[in-house]
């Protein structure tokens, strides 16, 4: 049995009274891939590199968890089995690479906590700083890597029923990955949050997840569709314990987690990304639009007054937005 009891609600409840009611969740995980080198402009973005560079991702795991980062999100977030099917894999190869992004998080965490053990007599020392790993799932805009995630505009033959079953064994591989739970991330529009719950719903899975949105004008996610709608359809389902936006302007987020709380008492998790610009044609950040680390990190503390207890950084953020964060966290 492992952290929580194997009770889904009640992971995150000690995990977060552990660490004082507030944890820190890692930073932008493609970004920084390719700030270590990797060439990510491909289809696959950060899951190309489950491929051509797994090393690459253990080391920024453990770069981001010796910033202070106490939950990490693996490499599966534009991995899909219908991805890399259309790259030639087979389907069981394309699951192997699920479930390699979740094995490379699990070993960085391990590398970590042996890390941490050392100059302790006592190995309970290191129960004190339990890290979670969360198995990224990336919308089916993000598999169509077209900048439709940040539209979250789906063809107008999309159903619930085809979103399901394009996340359906996914889900399934990740849930039994051995990862603690799974972080739906960057969830664009409110049929793709129905679709989630329905599958968490009819899964049956003990694992349990986080729904994280994200949002363009500081009100509605960037369909358009209602935030409160949406925080509303993971406030109702039982598996998700925490709920919240990434990949977001960090000036938008007070606002977002106000409105958030309106409708849930569940955990309220963000990380916003650097406030740079994407611009998708040229497939660039423009950088002449973000935050400092300095202004970012300054934030933090208006965050958590408003109501989140997990708080992170996604695209551009890097180890040292986390080590910023951890710093104010800890006070
Ligand atoms: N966890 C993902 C990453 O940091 C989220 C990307 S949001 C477009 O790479
Ligand atoms: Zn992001």
């Amino acid at each position: 049995m492992g952290f929580g009891g194997g009770d889904p609600e009640a992971l995150m409840r000690d995990f977060l009274r552990e660490h004082g009611g507030c944890a820190v969740i890692d930073g932008g995980l493609a970004t920084e891939l390719e700030a270590n080198g990797a060439d990510l402009n491909d289809p696959l973005w950060s899951a190309k590199c489950l491929i051509s560079s797994p090393h690459l991702i253990r080391k920024v795991h453990l770069d981001y968890l010796e910033a202070g980062a106490n939950i990490i999100i693996t490499s599966s977030y534009q991995a899909t089995i219908q991805g890399f099917e259309s790259r030639g894999f087979s389907a069981e190869e394309s699951e192997a690479l699920l479930q390699k992004s979740a094995e490379i998080a699990c070993e960085a965490r391990d590398i970590f906590y042996k890390g941490c053990s050392k100059g302790f007599e006592n190995h309970n020392e290191t129960k004190k700083h339990t890290v979670l790993v969360a198995a990224s799932i990336g919308s089916y805009g993000a598999y169509l890597a077209d900048g439709s995630e940040y539209s979250g505009e789906y063809s107008k033959e999309m159903t619930l029923e085809k979103l399901k079953n394009f996340h359906r064994r996914r889900v399934e591989v990740l849930a039994e990955s051995g990862a603690d739970l799974i972080a739906f991330e960057t969830i664009p529009n409110k049929l793709e949050a129905q679709a989630y719950a329905e599958l968490l719903e009819e899964n049956n899975t003990r694992t349990p997840a986080w729904f994280s949105f994200n949002s363009k004008d500081g009100i509605n996610v960037v369909s358009g569709d209602s935030l409160i709608e949406c925080a509303s359809i993971a406030d109702s389902c039982k598996k998700v314990v925490a709920i919240g936006i990434n990949c977001t302007p960090p000036r938008f987020i007070q606002g977002l987690i106000l409105s958030i709380r309106k409708v849930t008492k569940k955990p309220i998790l963000i990380y916003p990304n650097s406030g740079e610009r994407y611009d998708a044609e040229k497939k660039e950040w423009v950088t002449s639009t973000g935050v400092t680390d300095e202004d970012f990190v300054s934030y933090v503390r208006v965050w958590c007054e408003a109501g989140a207890c997990l708080i992170g950084g996604c695209c551009r953020t890097t180890p040292n937005t986390i080590r910023g964060i951890s710093k104010v966290l800890q006070k």
